[in-house]
C-alpha cells in the first residue's frame, strides 16, 4: 500500500490545496488528451472543496464530472449527491462542465444501475481524478460493510462499472462505481476530516478484511499512491 499524506491544520487550507492539485491534474489531462474526467464523492465533507474548485481557471468545457456513488433518490432531494454537485461544484467557471449523474428514475435501483453503467462506459478511462470520502463505518463510495453486493463491488476483476447496493447503514438504496474503475484513476484522492475518521482509517488499514472495512480495498488495489488529504 502506498500513501502520500497531505495534512493541514484546518479544512479551508485543505480545500484550497486540494482544489489546486485537482485543477492542475485536470488541466494536465486536457493538455495531453484534450479532455478530462473527474469523479467526486457526495456527503458533507466536499462542500468547501467544491466551492473553491468551481472557481479555478481551467477549460471546464472540456471536463466531464461524475459521481463515485449516489443514493437512489430524486436529484432534488437534500441527500442527493447530484444535488450537492449541482449546488456547489457546477457553478462559477465550472458551470460549463458536463455532468453525468448516476441517478435515473427507473423502477428499481438495478435498472437504474444498468442505465448509469451505459453512460459511464462512454467516458474515457482511466479517469483523471477520483476523489473519495469515508464514513465512520469505514465505507467509501457506497462500499458499505454488510452491503448486499459488497463482494461484487470490491472484486478487483469485476467488469460491471456500476452496481446497486443495499446496506443497513446506508439509508437509501445506492448506486456505486465498482472498485476497478476507482482504483485505476490517474490521481486517487482520499479526503477525510476529523480525528475520528483518521482513527477509523488507521484501523481499516490494519485490518485484514476489506468486507469489514471496505475503505481498505481502495488502498490495497490503488494503481498509484493514494493521496490522503486530512484536516482535523
Ligand atoms: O454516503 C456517503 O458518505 C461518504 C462520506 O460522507 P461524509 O458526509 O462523511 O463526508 C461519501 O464519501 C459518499 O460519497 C456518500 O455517498
Amino acid at each position: 500500500m502506498s500513501i502520500e499524506r497531505h495534512d493541514f491544520s484546518n479544512s479551508s487550507d485543505l480545500a484550497e490545496a486540494l482544489a489546486t492539485a485537482i485543477a492542475e491534474k485536470l488541466d494536465e489531462a486536457i493538455q495531453a488528451r484534450g479532455h478530462s474526467v473527474l469523479a467526486v464523492s457526495g456527503g458533507t465533507t466536499p462542500k468547501r472543496l467544491f466551492e473553491i474548485l468551481s472557481r479555478k481557471n481551467i477549460d471546464w468545457n472540456l471536463v466531464t464530472i461524475t459521481l463515485v456513488d449516489e443514493r437512489f433518490i430524486s436529484p432534488d432531494h437534500e441527500r442527493s449527491n447530484e444535488k450537492l454537485v449541482r449546488d456547489h461544484l457546477l457553478n462559477n467557471q465550472a458551470g460549463v462542465a458536463k455532468f453525468i449523474g448516476l441517478y435515473n428514475p427507473s423502477a428499481t435501483a438495478e435498472t437504474a444501475g444498468i442505465a448509469a453503467a451505459n453512460r459511464i462506459s462512454a467516458l474515457p478511462r482511466p479517469f483523471d481524478v477520483v476523489v473519495l470520502g469515508m464514513g465512520l463505518d469505514a465505507h467509501t463510495a457506497s462500499f458499505f460493510p454488510g452491503g448486499d453486493r459488497l463482494d461484487q463491488a470490491l472484486d478487483p476483476n469485476e467488469k460491471a462499472l456500476v452496481v446497486p447496493m443495499q446496506a443497513e447503514g446506508a439509508g437509501e438504496r445506492r448506486l456505486t462505481l465498482t472498485l476497478p474503475l476507482l482504483v485505476e484513476a490517474r490521481m486517487l484522492v482520499m479526503h477525510i476530516e476529523g480525528n475520528e475518521k483518521l482513527t477509523v482509517l488507521d484501523e481499516a488499514l490494519a485490518c485484514e478484511d476489506s468486507m469489514k472495512k471496505p475503505v481498505r480495498a481502495v488502498f490495497q488495489h490503488a494503481k498509484t499512491p493514494v493521496q490522503l488529504y486530512w484536516a482535523p
